[in-house]
């Protein structure tokens, strides 16, 4: 059996943060991305739509990838507001984030509703980026794994068995408030959400890059990065600064 790992993915979802003059904090990311960093691990920036176009124009002729943050399942129509994941393509993204907590939470996004978007990000030749994770009172109550396992398995697209989808492990209790799960428990988590892709999506399950996500900074990002089955980082906060967001993927440097 092959013990190669996937090539590790650092991510920024830079949520509903920026305007144009941010173009300069992602001019420094493109900047700071050199031959070692490029060796070892992937970039990836998820900026607010209005700025997709601008940073994929800034990014070309280099391995820096843009993403978007949320797509409609539809491929286009009546749905004022949204986006649909060919528009994200359209303007140079290759990557989308589906199914964040914070879309579940603001727009009642179901398991079924992140499972068509991410089906829809791949029939228009985007990754999904799946987001799964528990809140404080379903870990404290034990429900951990089984709420990320019932998640996964009404989130996760068939399709995934034939193309590349990432998922990230973000813990609702985790996101933007500096509270980060023992290495134990992201170990534990990682470790069950492989097998269960193992289990239902066989070799394709096991080169599915899975990231953590939840309060990754400088400071903590070499301990988190170094579990077991943790194949990268989705960050937020971190992911705004520049020098903070390199120094997350410096974690993979020897
Ligand atoms: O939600 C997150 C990334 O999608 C994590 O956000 P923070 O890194 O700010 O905790």
């Amino acid at each position: 059996m092959t013990t190669e790992r996937p090539r590790p993915l650092v991510a920024g979802n830079w949520k509903m943060n920026g305007t144009r003059a941010a173009t300069e904090t992602f001019s420094a990311i493109l900047e700071g991305y050199d031959a070692g960093l490029r060796s070892k691990v992937d970039l990836l920036v998820c900026p607010p739509a209005t700025l997709i176009y601008l940073f994929a124009v800034a990014a070309v002729g280099t391995p820096v990838k843009v993403g978007g943050q949320d797509c409609h399942a539809a491929t286009h129509g009546a749905h004022t507001g949204d986006i649909s994941a060919a528009m994200l393509a359209d303007v140079g993204a290759s990557y989308v984030i589906v199914g964040h907590s914070e879309r579940r939470t603001d727009h009642g996004e179901t398991d079924e509703m992140v499972k068509a978007k991410a089906r829809a990000a791949i029939t228009a030749g985007l990754t999904p980026i799946v987001c799964v994770g528990e809140t404080r009172e379903e870990r404290d109550a034990g429900r951990a794994l089984a709420v990320v396992g019932a998640q996964l398995a009404g989130s996760m697209p068939e399709e995934a068995a034939r193309a590349p989808v990432v998922v990230a492990y973000e813990p609702v209790w985790a996101i933007g408030t500096g509270l980060t799960p023992t290495v134990v428990d992201v170990a534990e988590m990682h470790g069950f959400i492989r097998q269960s892709l193992v289990d239902r999506f066989g070799a394709a399950g096991r080169n599915m890059r899975l990231l953590y996500g939840g309060s990754v900074k400088p400071g903590n990002a070499r301990e988190l990065l170094g579990v077991a089955e943790v194949d990268g980082a989705l960050v937020g906060g971190a992911s705004l600064v520049a020098e903070d967001f390199l120094a997350i993927a410096r974690a993979y440097m020897a």
